[in-house]
């Protein structure tokens, strides 16, 4: 039984977080997603026309690298799916950022790069956690975790881009039918400095993994 579980929500959501804490319980592996060495989001952040395109052509390289190794194992887990990349960017069309054909050509990549070969092992995640969390605590998030080219003190109009993102999430959310999927509420528990609220959210997991046959 091989299971993948990958973690989903807006920035600062606490997906890294509960990745690790969620790897350490179920004694897996963690994948993060590359940002300290990541060569183009700090120019995407300076130029969202210009750099989609190339970013997420990045991002999908590392991340197809990370779930063919995640394949291999036992409840690994994934910060962040793969498939929200399509939600950055299709906001970024709408939002006439970025270009509707590099949009089409991407997601003709991706769908080739994610399809199931037979004989090699599924790329498609077993289970999808999704942190909801409110705008406030998104930004109070993104402030805590301090990375300068995300914070509203270096361009004001990213408050327009956050709040934006967050309405991209929830249909994305509804819509999700790759794999088995669950909410955390990231309000209301404070899986990080709180080990009760951890205990309860792991709970929660681990009830969802048994319910998919996968504890
Ligand atoms: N549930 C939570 N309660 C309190 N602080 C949190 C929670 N989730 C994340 N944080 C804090 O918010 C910041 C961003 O979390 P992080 O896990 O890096 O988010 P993401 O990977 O979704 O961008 C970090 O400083 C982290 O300690
Ligand atoms: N596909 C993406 N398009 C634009 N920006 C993206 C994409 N994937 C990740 N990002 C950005 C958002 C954050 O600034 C960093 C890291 O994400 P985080 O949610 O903090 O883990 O990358």
């Amino acid at each position: 039984m091989i299971t993948v579980i990958v973690l989903s929500g807006p920035i600062g959501a606490g997906k890294s977080s509960l990745t690790s804490i969620l790897a350490k319980h179920l004694g897996s592996t963690a994948y993060y997603e590359e940002v300290n060495d990541n060569p183009v989001l700090p120019l995407y952040y300076k130029d969202m026309k210009r750099y989609t395109f190339l970013l997420n052509t990045y991002f999908l390289n590392r991340r197809l690298a990370e779930i063919n190794e995640a394949a291999a194992n036992h409840n690994d887990v994934l910060d962040r799916s793969i498939y929200e990349d399509l939600l950055f960017f299709n906001m970024n069309v709408d939002s006439g950022v970025a270009d509707p054909t590099e949009y089409q050509i991407y997601h003709d990549l991706m769908d080739n790069m994610m399809e199931d070969v037979p004989g090699t092992p599924r790329k498609k995640p077993d289970l999808l956690i999704y942190i909801h969390v409110s705008l406030e605590t998104m930004l109070k998030r993104i402030g805590k975790r301090g990375r300068e080219y995300e914070q509203l003190d270096t361009d004001p109009s990213l408050k327009e881009y956050y709040e934006n993102l967050l309405r991209y999430y929830e249909p994305w959310y509804e819509q999700y039918d790759v794999s088995p999927k669950m909410m955390i509420d990231g309000d209301k528990y404070d899986f990080v400095d709180n080990i009760d609220d951890q205990d309860l959210v792991l709970d929660i997991i681990d009830t969802k993994l048994r319910e998919i046959g996968n504890l």
